[in-house]
């Protein structure tokens, strides 16, 4: 039996159980640069454990839809943001947790420029771009340890449109 999980929107009221949008939207907090630029302050809540912050980048490669989910982590250590350096949408998939495994999982198709950042713990897909280029600025803890849970499912779990 295949569980089909159908992919919504993203927005900030979704996805706050699970992380922060990332976006220019709405009022700026400020506008600097003798007013050539909005600031969105503070978008995020970054939390590191006996570590630090750090930015990478990742290449990534595309997924296509459907999509098989077969496998879901976490960070117990850190918060992570992925940040795209396109205007490329990308999926985004979350789980509540339910004893230490992924409840339901719940699935999100970006808007164009929009980033997220999965709150410390928060079960996740690994990052699933939708069209080429995969490329996205990633801020994560750097630190001791693996800091990663992953949990494989023994059943099928189809994410589509
Ligand atoms: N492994 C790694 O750095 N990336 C994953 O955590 C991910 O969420 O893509
Ligand atoms: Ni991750």
């Amino acid at each position: 039996m295949t569980d089909i999980i159908y992919i919504q929107p993203l927005t900030a009221a979704s996805f706050a159980p699970f992380g922060d949008v990332i976006e220019a939207s709405g009022h700026p907090d400020r506008m600097i640069n003798a007013g050539m630029c909005r600031r969105f302050d503070d978008c995020a809540q970054l939390s590191f454990a006996d570590g630090r912050a750090g930015i990478s980048v990742f290449d990534a490669k595309v997924r296509k839809l459907p999509m098989t989910l077969d496998l879901m982590e976490r960070h117990p250590d850190g918060s992570q943001a992925f940040l795209p350096m396109t205007q490329n949408p990308f999926l985004v998939v979350v789980a509540p947790d339910e004893d230490g495994i992924p409840g339901r999982p719940v699935a999100f198709e970006t808007q164009p420029g929009q980033g997220v950042n999965y709150h410390r713990n928060v079960w996740h897909g690994v990052l699933a771009p939708l069209y080429e280029p995969g490329l996205f600025a990633v801020v994560d803890r750097v630190g001791a340890g693996a800091n990663l849970e992953e949990h494989r499912f023994a059943h099928d779990i189809t994410i589509m449109k």
